[in-house]
């Protein structure tokens, strides 16, 4: 056990599909794997092991934002030897080509977020970037199932709710940005810390300029798309 996991050694697989929401972990795991076992259910934040074609899977709730996010991370690679972290989360829309239901997959993470100057220094701006073979599976098998995917850098923010959207949105989508979500710089920084591979796969779930939004239900059930990309690009693995 770690201090956050109750999961006994080897109950975790090596490869791991990551959820903020502990019920979309559920979901998953009563959706896509087989024989799935619930492994932890500390703090709520559940976490299964089964099978997905014949390959042994791990899903784990992060909470939200990079606090949570982290410390299930650092305690899976360091006392569960994990190998492959898949995040699937979903993410606001910051550009006018990316849709809500699209799939992003995040090569790079803008943040703002102070952890990695904590790490580094003041004087170093860390590039978190994801693992490339995790990244060109998943965008293969987006691509060969007709799926909306969008390749490209995504903002990792402290904050849902910023009073400095009207600015922000608009300066970080002129440099590129495709859309924000809350953990994917932090994952793809400890990957690079414990030498392990990393990939964030996100559905759209709301846009920042049109409005737009899906609900928490949908958000919690129906954004298969990104489970089958993740799942798929992990069996190549
Ligand atoms: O859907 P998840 O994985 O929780 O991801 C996004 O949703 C949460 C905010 O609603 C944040 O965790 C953000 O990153
Ligand atoms: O972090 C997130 C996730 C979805 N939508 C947002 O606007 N922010």
């Amino acid at each position: 056990m770690s201090v956050h996991i109750g999961a006994t050694e080897g109950q975790i697989a090596e490869t791991i599909l990551l959820p903020g929401d502990p019920l979309r972990a559920k979901y998953i795991a009563e959706t896509f794997l087989e024989g799935a076992e619930v492994y932890n259910n500390v703090r709520g934040m559940l976490g299964y092991t089964g099978t997905y074609k014949g390959k042994r899977v791990s899903v784990q709730g992060t909470g939200m934002g990079i606090p949570s996010m982290s410390i299930y991370v650092h305690e899976l690679i360091s006392q569960y030897g994990v190998k492959n972290l898949i995040r699937v989360g979903t993410c606001g829309a910051y550009k006018n080509d990316v849709k809500v239901r699209d799939l992003i997959l995040a090569q790079a993470a803008s943040t703002d977020s102070a952890v990695n100057r904590h790490r580094f220094g003041g004087n170093i701006d860390f590039a978190p970037v994801a693992n490339f073979k995790l990244l060109k599976n998943a965008y293969d098998v987006a691509v060969s199932r007709n799926m909306p995917v969008h390749v490209g850098n995504v903002f990792t923010s402290d904050t849902f709710y910023n009073d400095r959207g009207a600015e922000l949105v608009p300066l970080l989508a002129s440099y590129g940005v495709l859309a924000v979500e809350m953990e994917t710089a932090a994952l793809y920084s400890l990957a690079a810390k414990f030498n392990v591979n990393a990939l964030a796969v996100m559905t759209v779930s709301d846009h920042l300029i049109t409005g737009e939004e899906t609900s928490s239900e949908e958000r919690q059930l129906t954004f298969n798309q990104m489970i089958e990309v993740a799942l798929e690009a992990a069996l190549q693995e």
